[in-house]
């Protein structure tokens, strides 16, 4: 068997699923969003809501939504939170295998992009190398001749076996905003959960851990100003869709991104790369 085949979701959505030596992942071409990851002999690393229904056009509730041309509300009435990226159709610009790791590269085909909501020319890609840990790099570059500013993220959903046991741990000397309050200051290394989190970090290192019961799961990332830690809790997990109302119990997001003042802004062909690195722990 091969370790790269292209398959279809009953209500259509087509997506690669990857089976090596060392993991097994699913990654859909709708948003090129990675919905499974798991490395041999151990659990999964990335949660998706059961009520998830994959319909085309519709973001995937789990997994990692790429969140691009920018991050949350738009400014303008009615844009899509999130951006345009994460319901579009990507294609696979490059595939190998290499000493076990799988390399694959989706980009967006310039027809895709939306130029009512970015007007811009810009090339994104999203490569994911996937071993025993999963990287996902979002590539931006500039094509136009004129400078352009993006917030952006990689919306990582964990599943976490309770979230009122979770410790997320790697937070200190950070300083965050939550619903539009602060900056607070991180007063301690770790965040425990009892209520509604949605907070937008700054100055926060470059590796956190989520320690649960069934392990620790670590979580990198590099040119990432900014990080969302993110829990909807009982009130807005009512609201939420593709989301049972019990789910939060079971998820929480630690997304690396560059949000609100973090903003990225590139010169004609400047190029950025947001990465993230998530493993189990040993
Ligand atoms: O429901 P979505 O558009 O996918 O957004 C899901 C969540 O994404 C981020 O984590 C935001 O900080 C939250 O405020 C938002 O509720």
């Amino acid at each position: 068997m091969t370790w790269l085949q292209t398959k279809q979701h009953d209500n259509g959505l087509t997506y690669l699923e990857v089976n090596t030596a060392l993991c097994q992942a699913k990654i859909y071409l709708q948003g090129a969003q990675i919905t499974e990851f798991k490395p041999s002999n151990q659990a999964s690393l990335l949660w998706v809501s059961s009520a998830n229904d994959y319909q085309p056009g519709i973001s995937i509730r789990g997994g990692i939504p790429i969140c691009w041309p920018w991050f949350g509300q738009s400014t303008q009435e009615n844009w899509p939170a999130h951006g345009f990226a994460r319901t579009k159709l990507w294609h696979v610009e490059a595939s190998l295998l290499e000493h076990d790791i799988a390399i694959i590269t989706l980009a967006l085909s310039p027809q895709e992009f939306d130029c009512e909501y970015w007007p811009y020319k810009t090339q994104i890609r999203v490569k994911f190398e996937l071993g025993k840990s999963l990287r996902v790099s979002l590539i931006n570059q500039n094509l136009d001749t004129q400078a352009i500013t993006l917030t952006q993220a990689l919306h990582s959903y964990f599943p976490i076996d309770d979230i009122h046991q979770l410790k997320a741990r790697g937070f200190l000397g950070s300083d965050f905003i939550e619903f539009a309050k602060g900056p607070f200051n991180q007063e301690s290394d770790t965040v425990r959960f009892d209520r509604e989190t949605d907070r937008v970090y700054a100055n926060l290192p470059p590796v956190q851990y989520l320690e649960s019961t069934q392990g620790t799961i670590e979580v990198r990332r590099a040119q990432s100003q900014s990080a969302v830690l993110w829990n909807p809790w009982i009130e807005k997990s009512k609201r939420l869709s593709r989301f049972l109302n019990q789910d939060y119990q079971q998820m929480v997001c630690l997304e690396a991104a560059n949000v609100r003042e973090d903003s990225i802004t590139l010169a004609p062909n400047e190029q950025h790369t947001l990465m993230t690195e998530i493993r189990w722990k040993e």
